[in-house]
């Protein structure tokens, strides 16, 4: 059942797909996270969280990856929305402010652990929705910290424009002249685990990311990505060959771009136009009915 078929929502919010156009890593904290410099945008394909106030906390889920998701508040293997609907209940708590039962619903439409932050998007999404379903504000700096507490990247999805990413996904830059571009995801739905594709990263210092300044046109953006790279993309097709398939499917169908999200396994194709990425997404599902296929357009600052 999809959250239009469910009555009774005070608010919806959407959870997009987040893109690393880029990703380079570029050092080793001490506890062992990585330090990353990633372009990153958000596509309008995603999950959808249903808020509204009850007489009691109640999670449900739908679509088409719901099937295996954590249903649980726990800190370790819980699922992310109530994750950060307990932590933003605490923090507010923790300074007199009513934070009351809420029913949730996750409408998960992006695969899990794809290296799009599905689960991400949607502790961002849900932050976002009940400090409004509460009528509550909480400053930046604080919810930022909030984010973080959730995910490396939860504080990016709050954002949810185009950004630079750094530190290990905290530090971030508005980037205001990145354009929208028509996209295809594909994912070949093996899930990737995170944790285990830093792990087998070799280098884990490597040459940081060139932004040229000025830069206008999306054919400059073009040409400046087309010299970037995804670090995690090596060590993901060692554990997963079939993205080279993935990849090359992209390539078949006339992207102008191909690179992989994340950690993988989605990789997306960056096309001329929405006629050609939605073309190509037919071509490519045709040919593989079992993958996961989206063709949408980037967000924009404006
Ligand atoms: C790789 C990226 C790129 O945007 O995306 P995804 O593939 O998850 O979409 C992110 O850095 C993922 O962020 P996120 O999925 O929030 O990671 P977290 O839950 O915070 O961390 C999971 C694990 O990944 C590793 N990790 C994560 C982020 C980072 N900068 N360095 C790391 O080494 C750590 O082993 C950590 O325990
Ligand atoms: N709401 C959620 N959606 C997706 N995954 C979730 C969610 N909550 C917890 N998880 C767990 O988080 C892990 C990473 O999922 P996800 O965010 O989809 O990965 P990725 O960022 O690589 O796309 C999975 O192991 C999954 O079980």
């Amino acid at each position: 059942m999809h959250l239009d078929d469910i009555p009774g929502f005070a608010l919806t919010c959407a959870a997009p797909a987040k893109i690393n156009l880029a990703l380079h890593v570029v050092g080793q904290r001490a506890d062992g996270h990585h330090l990353l410099q990633s372009l990153v945008t958000f596509a309008d394909c995603g999950d959808r969280i249903g808020l509204a106030s009850a007489d009691a906390d109640r999670f449900t889920v739908s679509g088409r990856f719901a099937d295996g998701l954590p249903l649980s508040a726990e800190k370790t293997g819980g699922n992310l929305v109530l994750r950060a609907r307990d932590l933003l209940r605490r923090d507010l708590m923790s300074r007199g402010i009513a934070a009351g039962p809420v029913h949730l619903h996750l409408e998960k439409n992006l695969p899990v652990a794809s290296g799009i932050g599905g689960g991400s998007a949607d502790a961002a999404a849900t932050l976002r929705g009940l400090l409004t379903l509460w009528g509550a504000s909480v400053e930046p700096a604080r919810l930022g910290a909030v984010a973080l507490e959730l995910g490396a990247d939860v504080p990016m999805c709050l954002d949810g424009r185009p950004l630079l990413a750094e530190g290990i996904g905290e530090e971030i830059t508005a980037l205001p002249d990145l354009p929208s571009f028509a996209i295809v995801l594909v994912n070949p739905l093996v899930a990737v685990s995170t944790p285990m594709i830093f792990r087998t990263l070799v280098n884990k210092v490597n040459p940081p990311l060139d932004l040229p300044k000025g830069m206008n046109t999306a054919a400059e953006w073009l040409s400046a990505m087309g010299d970037m790279r995804n670090d995690l993309e090596a060590p993901a097709r060692r554990l997963v060959p079939v993205i080279e398939e993935v990849s090359v499917s992209l390539k078949a169908a006339g992207a102008t771009l191909v690179r992989m999200s994340g950690s993988g396994a989605t990789c997306f194709g960056l096309f001329d136009s929405d006629e050609s990425a939605h073309r190509a997404a037919e071509r490519i599902s045709a040919s593989h009915p079992e993958w996961y296929v989206c063709a949408a357009r980037t967000t924009r600052r404006d």
